[in-house]
């Protein structure tokens, strides 16, 4: 009888309606289940037919998370059979509104484990949430987050967990990442969210987020936890706050293989994305003037990437950073500014260099007074490229590059059709969520390159677990993003500046042989490997849905 439970109640066991009779029978699942017995595809086509029927995306996922949460099997070969269509629902933008809402709706915990600041601050309680959810799988890949920046929509606790149940769909169906070897982990250090500290059916710890000291040995407890735990695993670092998430990567970086999504997956698809742009404009990167808005945790991660591939092509630090401006709540940022984060200083600017620096306060001004070429917007301040700022930049370069991947779609800083309306086409344009194509007034029809940090970290994922990375360095995330190249006919009008979400397994593929490469030739890794091993290690590494 036990046993009969643990299989059907075991989403990595169960196959539901596709047990076979001769199964049913020596597994003691007589009676069970429906006589009719299933192929995968029937019940893949009859799960999408349900799919089909639900009238709202959240419904849509709710439905995709019952059948995650049954049979994983089942969950990724529907997945893989449907990626452009559920890569929005399941991930960025719907996750969003899941994620709000997560204590009102819950039903289920989804495998992850919860580890709370207040019962679970010790090494041992530490260690049996980890054992207990892994429930004797070998893990070897964590998303954790604390949620104190999910997204764009700020502070949401232990909701945040969902952020990290999704970005593991996103592994699995995209970079072929095995469903049984990965945990999702939320740190719960209370919230500062008060809509949810007042909310009767919060589900997280009651107080305000604990800080300082007691923060950073609590991560540290879990990180060492984790690594002792899981010694052959990747940690991925998502949704830290702003003042942690670079110090906790720099903490970790050189120790373990660790990664954080948001500055180093989102520096990776923006670096590829101006890569791509660039392609199609015929012109050099180092000619061009970056423009950040929204100097935080992702603005001043990609800031970084790019700046390094300004070196990598030949100019010195000094001469690189001319490049490069942030602007933030408060306009340029000046080296004078004692609220800058260490992150922003490296790129503050001297006012000595302007005539009317305290006139530089808002975006518009900046852009008339730099004139960049390159425009990239993490704010989370809906609508902030605004027509006379598109305008004012493309007025002083043949083909603006603009990127406004503030998520979920409500907070990005502009719609790719007003970008295109506006330059008359001229805008080579990256956003965060999906876009269909869209015929600009030109006539030419566009299509919308997403990025988003989805397009890349599967595949930074799967090359590091294929050759059992020690380290991700800096050279395995450029590799990363220069792999991303040569997939876009970019002669073809309204070209994308990256490849289409319908080639995700691909060029999935394409980022793991760079990174495992990169690593291979670094020595970064476990055991000596051949570089010619690669592909094939790549290959083995995927997995595939089938019973
Ligand atoms: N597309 C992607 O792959 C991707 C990846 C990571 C982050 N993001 C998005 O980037 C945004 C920022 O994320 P983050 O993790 O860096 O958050 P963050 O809080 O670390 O950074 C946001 C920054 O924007 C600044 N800001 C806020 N309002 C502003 C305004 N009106 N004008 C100028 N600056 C303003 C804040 O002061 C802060 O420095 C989010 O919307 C997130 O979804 C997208
Ligand atoms: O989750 C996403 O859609 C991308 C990114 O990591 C973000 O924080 O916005
Ligand atoms: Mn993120």
């Amino acid at each position: 009888m036990i046993n009969m439970n643990r299989i059907l109640n075991n989403p990595f066991k169960n196959k539901g309606t596709a047990f076979t009779l001769k199964e049913r029978q020596q597994l003691g699942l007589d009676g069970l289940l429906p006589p009719k017995v299933q192929t995968l595809q029937q019940q893949v086509d009859q799960a999408y037919q349900q799919y089909q029927s639900k009238p709202t995306n959240l419904a849509k996922r709710q439905f995709l998370m019952t059948i995650f949460n049954t049979n994983r099997i089942l969950f990724y070969k529907l997945f893989s059979q449907h990626v452009v269509e559920f890569m929005p629902i399941v991930y960025d933008p719907t996750i969003a509104e899941d994620i709000e809402k997560y204590s009102d709706i819950f039903t289920q915990p989804q495998g992850a484990a919860y580890i709370s600041i207040d019962n679970q601050n010790s090494t041992n309680a530490i260690k049996r949430a980890l054992v207990y959810a892994s429930d004797g799988r070998k893990i070897r890949l964590i998303v954790v987050t604390d949620a104190q920046e999910i997204l764009g929509i700020g502070d949401w606790g232990v909701n945040g967990v969902d952020i990290c149940v999704g970005k593991l769909m996103v592994y699995t169906a995209a970079a072929g990442i095995d469903p049984r070897e990965v945990l999702p982990v939320v740190l719960d250090v209370g919230t500062d969210n008060q809509k949810l500290l007042k909310s009767p059916n919060y589900l997280g710890n009651r107080h305000a987020r604990v800080t300082g000291d007691k923060y950073y040995d609590f991560v540290d407890k879990f990180v060492k936890t984790a690594e002792s735990t899981f010694p052959d695993m990747y940690l991925h670092f998502e949704d830290f706050g702003r003042d942690n998430a670079a110090n906790i990567l720099n903490k970790y970086r050189s120790q373990y293989t660790v990664f954080n999504d948001d500055i180093q997956g989102t520096g990776i698809i923006i670096l590829a994305s101006i890569l791509g742009a660039l392609n199609i404009s015929h012109e050099k990167l180092t000619d061009q003037r970056y423009l950040c808005f929204g100097a935080g945790t992702a603005g001043t991660g990609i800031a970084n990437h790019v700046y390094r591939e300004f070196i990598q092509q030949g100019l010195s630090p000094k001469e690189a950073k001319k490049h490069f401006y942030l602007v933030d709540k408060q306009g340029l940022l000046f080296k004078d500014d004692p609220t800058l984060t260490p992150q922003q200083k490296v790129f503050a600017r001297d006012k000595s260099e302007f005539d009317h620096p305290d006139r530089l306060t808002d975006l518009l001004s900046v852009v008339k007074a730099i004139h960049p070429t390159i425009l990239v917007g993490t704010s989370t301040a809906p609508g902030t490229f605004t027509k006379q700022v598109v305008q004012e930049m493309a007025a002083h370069t043949k083909r603006p590059i603009i990127c406004p991947i503030s998520n979920p779609t409500k907070l990005a800083e502009a719609k790719p059709k007003d970008l295109l309306n506006w330059t008359d086409g001229k805008a080579l344009i990256a956003t965060g969520v999906p876009y269909p194509d869209i015929k600009a007034n030109n006539g030419v029809t566009y299509q919308i390159g997403q990025a988003n940090n989805a397009l890349v970290y599967p595949g930074v994922g799967l090359g590091v677990l294929a050759v059992h990375a020690t380290r991700l360095s800096d050279e395995m995330i450029s590799a990363a993003a220069h792999s991303l190249g040569g997939i876009v006919d970019t002669t073809k009008p309204g070209a994308a500046v990256l490849p289409p979400v319908s080639k995700l397994n691909q060029f999935s593929n394409n980022v793991a042989i760079a990174v495992a490469k990169t690593a291979v030739k670094q020595g970064l890794t476990k055991s000596k490997i051949s570089v010619d091993d690669v592909p094939k290690l790549v290959k083995q590494t995927r997995w595939s849905p089938h019973y």
